[in-house]
């Protein structure tokens, strides 16, 4: 598979660091939504934001979580965005404002260009961002290339590898 990667670099992230990421992210957040400080909900971004949400609803104890599915990608080939599920209506209001949406990426910008258009006056936020979407939120943690190929650990096993200099 990696070698099929369009790909310069590759980014590999394990559980741990998603989940300081994450809680980073969520102490960016804090204290910056709309009613005296705190956010109305979370939406995640199926599937790869839930991971995110869960954290970020766990720090800042956000008991409403919804989700929004789009499906873009067919593997790593661009598709048009679709979607497949959108949140409950009385979670986002006519606009989304107060709302947190929450991804675990933005790449190009495509997914959340659609969200966007249905829900213009949430808050969007992502753990990472390349430099195509970054515009698309308005929080992020931290940027990579757009180069490089963000590996999540839910998406990897651990496996041996052949010593860097063999016997
Ligand atoms: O900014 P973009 O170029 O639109 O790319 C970013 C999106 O692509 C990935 O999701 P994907 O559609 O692969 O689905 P998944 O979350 O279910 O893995 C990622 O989780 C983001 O949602
Ligand atoms: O860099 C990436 N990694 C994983 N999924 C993705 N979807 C778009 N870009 C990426
Ligand atoms: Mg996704």
């Amino acid at each position: 598979m990696t070698d099929r990667l369009p790909h310069e670099k590759g980014f590999h992230i394990s559980w741990d660091q998603i989940h300081r990421d994450s809680r980073a992210l969520a102490w960016r957040l804090d204290g910056h939504g709309p009613d005296n400080g705190a956010w109305r909900a979370i939406v995640a971004v199926t599937r790869g934001g839930l991971a995110p949400a869960m954290i970020i609803s766990r720090e800042l104890d956000i008991r409403v979580v919804d989700t929004i599915s789009v499906k873009s990608y067919d593997h790593q080939t661009r598709a048009d965005a679709v979607v497949l599920k959108a949140p409950q209506a009385d979670v986002m209001g006519a606009d989304g404002a107060g709302v947190l949406i929450i991804d675990d990426l933005v790449d190009t910008g495509k997914t959340l260009e659609l969200v966007r258009q249905l829900y213009p006056k949430a808050h969007f936020a992502t753990v990472y961002a390349k430099p195509m979407g970054r515009d698309m939120v308005e929080t992020f943690i931290t940027e990579v290339s757009q180069d490089t190929w963000i590996f999540f650990p839910w998406d990897m096993a651990l496996q041996y590898v052949e010593p860097y200099r063999a016997g």
